[in-house]
């Protein structure tokens, strides 16, 4: 064994670190893990297999007891939420896990109750029983790594016990309580005869209680809570009760505009007010309000950041969500991933790209409509009056602003007429305004971080020239080709020409459709696509359409030439 200095940096405090030949360094963020979980007495830090893949230490206190095995595998964030089951998905267990999930943390689930509810109420409800709550509680706590427990509805006294008496074999560094009572429907998820267990087993070790009035009211015996200044005087009360901090939501509060909530954390009274949203899509704001807070708190944040954060979350998500529909009661669920409504306008659902949107390509200059006295706006809407199947903005001297700017402008244009927006090389700005895909070349991202990055339903273009090329984009899961230049042309400065040959060469190879690009207009359109190889789906066109007085008849003729139909007189 030889003392080794590779862990200097975060462990220079730790005397007798340990290291057996086959040492493997240990990332900082690693022995930081570490540090937080373990280190509480000196380490002998042995048995570092270098064999594998990831390096793998076993961490021994100095009294020689395991307490575990790590490796240079980065831990996730973790929150385990205890709660119900909504079969509507919009609260409990459901609506933990999306709240989780969308803030970038993992959420393990142990279910205490099954629900059978919808927008219009609870139908009924199956307990859990005890035994099997604490199962999965000893599952989870014992082998998961949880940072954080979140719980919500806890229907009978034995499972809180149950589950106080878990916490105290596994602790977690927080512990978050919604004391769900009554649903947002107002039927009634954990009677009043748990409230005492709550206030003896649970609110004296969590660090986090988040009732709403009614739950707060409940556990303060049925105390009237009517105004702000009766929610300040209830955070107090509910903190002599043991929680380091305590939240009451004012959802409830009656003639305020604005929705106000008390944080309490034991010194410091803060008022939370946001404007209210108005909108039937409210069920599962408070677990998800408590899980976002769960969530932020398994990133490291503090426990007032990560009430703002949360509170700011929903925010957006409830005004976001604020006119989706789902489900005919009197509340309706919200879209944690702020997703929903864009993917219901886009012109397509998830998958449904087409070789047939790559007919009429037209790929956008700033300086031929700037040239022309144009916005990018009205020449996109030019194009697609004329017959455009797909556009792309490809502003390659744009500030980044502006050009995200035209690009959301251009996307409602696109949008009410169902056809496709892509972006040229700037995955940001394609993230920012949720354009419906890339386009990008062979000096680009690569197609395949682009994907990890956009998902999979965005539609991702890649240029090739070349039959390998064309074999990559698709292994890195491209939808489609563009390849070129077929003819010369002054729109990309030296530009490799392939030709008709060239062309051919990369459809043939192709497992995706293709669209043939470079010096193509009106005279010579139908010859490419009239070569009649495989794969090829249809031409795109920079200057035929845009470096001219009018975008409307240029495109116009365009279509005309493709087709063969006579075009409509501007
Ligand atoms: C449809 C289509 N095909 C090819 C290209 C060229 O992309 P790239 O090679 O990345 O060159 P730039 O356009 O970025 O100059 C394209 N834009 N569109
Ligand atoms: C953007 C672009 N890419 C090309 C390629 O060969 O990949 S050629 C090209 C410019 C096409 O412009 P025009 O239609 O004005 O010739
Ligand atoms: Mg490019």
């Amino acid at each position: 064994m030889a003392y080794c200095g590779v862990l200097t940096s975060s462990l220079s405090f730790i005397k007798n670190v340990n290291f057996d030949q086959n040492y493997v360094p240990l990332s900082n963020f690693q022995a930081t893990t570490l540090q937080s979980r373990h280190l509480r007495s000196p380490l002998i830090i042995s048995k570092i297999n270098s064999s594998r893949h990831l390096a793998t230490a076993m961490v021994i206190q100095e009294n020689g007891a395991s307490v575990g095995s790590h490796s240079s595998k980065m831990e996730i964030p973790h929150v385990l939420s205890v709660a119900g089951s909504d079969s509507g998905a919009g609260a409990g267990i459901q609506a933990d896990l999306k709240a989780c999930a969308a803030r970038g943390v993992y959420c393990s689930t142990v279910i205490t109750a099954v629900t059978a509810q919808n927008t219009v109420g609870v139908q009924d409800v199956f307990i859990v029983p005890e035994d099997m709550v604490a199962k999965q509680l000893k599952s989870v706590l014992s082998d998961m790594h949880v940072n954080v427990v979140k719980t919500g509805m806890l229907p009978s006294a034995g499972i809180v016990n149950v589950l106080s008496q878990r916490l105290r074999e596994f602790p977690v560094r927080a512990l978050v309580v919604d004391p769900v009572m009554v649903s947002t429907s107002g039927d009634v998820l954990a009677g009043p005869s748990i409230l005492s267990d709550f206030r003896e087993k649970l609110l004296p070790i969590a660090d986090l209680v988040t009732p709403n009035l009614k739950e707060a009211s409940a556990l303060l015996g049925g105390m009237h809570l009517q105004t702000i200044a009766d929610m300040c005087a209830a955070a107090k009360l509910l903190h002599k009760m043991g929680p380091r901090n305590v939240l009451v939501k004012g959802g409830d509060l009656p003639d305020l505009l604005d929705a106000v909530d008390i944080f309490f954390d034991g010194e410091n009274i803060y008022e939370f007010k946001s404007a209210r949203v108005i909108t039937r899509n409210t069920h599962g704001t408070g677990c998800t309000l408590a899980s976002c807070i769960a969530a932020e708190l398994a990133k490291g944040s503090p426990m007032l950041s990560a009430v703002k954060v949360a509170k700011c979350y929903i925010e957006s998500a409830l005004d976001y969500s604020k006119d989706i529909f789902i489900g005919d009661g009197p509340q309706g669920p919200f879209d944690h991933f702020v997703r929903l409504k864009t993917s219901s306008h886009n012109y397509h659902g998830p998958g449904a790209f087409s070789p047939s949107n790559l007919f009429m390509y037209a790929v956008t200059d700033s300086r031929m409509n700037e040239k022309w006295g144009r916005s990018i706006t009205d020449a996109v809407k030019a194009a697609i009056e004329g017959g455009a199947t797909i556009v792309q903005l490809r502003e390659k001297d744009a500030e980044t602003g502006d050009f995200l700017r035209a690009a959301k402008a251009c996307l409602e244009i696109c949008r009410s007429h169902k056809v496709p927006l892509l972006i040229n090389d700037r995955v940001d700005v394609a993230l920012a305004c949720d354009a419906d895909g890339v386009h990008v070349g062979q000096s680009d991202m690569p197609a395949c971080e682009v994907r990890r990055l956009l998902g999979p339903e965005k539609i991702i273009g890649a240029s090739c020239k070349t039959p390998k090329q064309a074999q990559q984009a698709w292994i890195d899961g491209a939808d489609y080709i563009g390849s070129g230049g077929v003819f010369p042309t002054n729109t990309k400065a030296n530009n490799l020409t392939i030709g008709l040959d060239g062309l051919r060469a990369v459809c043939l190879a192709s497992k995706l459709p293709v669209v043939a690009i470079g010096g193509i207009g009106i005279s010579n359109a139908r010859s490419v696509m009239d070569t009649g190889v495989p794969n090829l789906s249809g031409v795109a066109v920079v200057s035929a359409l845009f470096d001219q007085e009018c975008v409307l008849s240029a495109t116009r003729k365009l279509h005309s030439a493709l087709t063969g139909v006579a075009p409509k007189p501007t």
